[in-house]
């Protein structure tokens, strides 16, 4: 069995409970509140600047010229995903991002990027497979389930999409590639650190469904 089926065979159930999300289910529907949305796009806005960073440091770090320019490429693609379907929503609801990241958004970054700074790069490069692999399979269940209409439209048609798709292939290949190369005790590792990114993918649309906040503090505790 490829390494690739092994990883999403362990995170079977954490994809089904993805599917079980209010937001994705009220996300196919049509019904999920706009307020909710635009939580998500701010969060996700803030969360793709950092992600195309790590993947410009898995693809630094890559020891093959096809390696850097998929990952180099993926970077720049996810900057343009983000201009383009970000900035139409904000226009489309007639507001800006002016927040923080959440403490799920903070979680996921912060795990990506020092994963991508201290970690083997064969443990980096499994840590952002989630992000293509998750997004490939929800976006193609909600377009498959989507009602007519639906206002999330543009952002459905976006993971559900060729070019999309034919990344989310090439992430996978290489992710592979490499650990066919690496020792059983890296792929462990590289096994560990696919299941996090999975748990925070889960974490990071239930985050968004209930506007997730940090914990109530003392207000002189808070930094200005
Ligand atoms: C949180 C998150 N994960 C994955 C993607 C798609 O790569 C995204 N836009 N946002
Ligand atoms: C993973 C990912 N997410 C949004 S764009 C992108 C890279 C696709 O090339």
């Amino acid at each position: 069995m490829k390494f690739s089926e092994q990883l999403w065979n362990r995170i079977t159930p954490i994809y089904d409970a993805v599917l079980e999300l209010p937001f994705i289910k009220e996300l196919t529907d049509g019904s999920l509140p706009e307020e909710k949305f635009l939580f998500y796009m701010k969060q996700d806005t803030l969360y793709l600047a950092d992600y195309s960073k790590a993947l410009s440091l898995a693809g630094i770090r890559a020891d093959s010229n096809d390696h850097t320019r998929a990952f180099l490429n993926f970077a720049t693609n996810a900057i343009s995903v983000e201009r383009k379907l970000h900035g139409q929503f904000y226009e489309q609801f007639d507001s800006g991002v002016d927040i923080q990241k959440s403490p799920t958004c903070f979680s996921y970054t912060n795990f990506l990027l020092s994963t991508a700074n201290m970690s083997d790069n064969a443990v980096s490069i499994a840590a952002l497979l989630p992000c293509f692999w998750i997004y490939r399979e929800a976006g193609l269940h909600i377009y498959e389930n989507a009602v007519p209409d639906n206002p999330y439209q543009e952002w459905i048609d976006t993971y559900a999409g060729e070019d999309f798709n034919e990344s989310v292939e090439k992430a996978i290949a290489i992710t592979d590639e490499i650990a066919g190369e690496e020792p059983e005790s890296r792929r462990r590792e590289m096994m560990h650190a696919f299941v996090r990114s999975s748990q925070l993918e889960w974490m990071f649309w239930d985050s968004a469904y209930q506007m997730e906040e940090w914990a109530k503090q003392p207000k002189e505790a808070i930094p200005a």
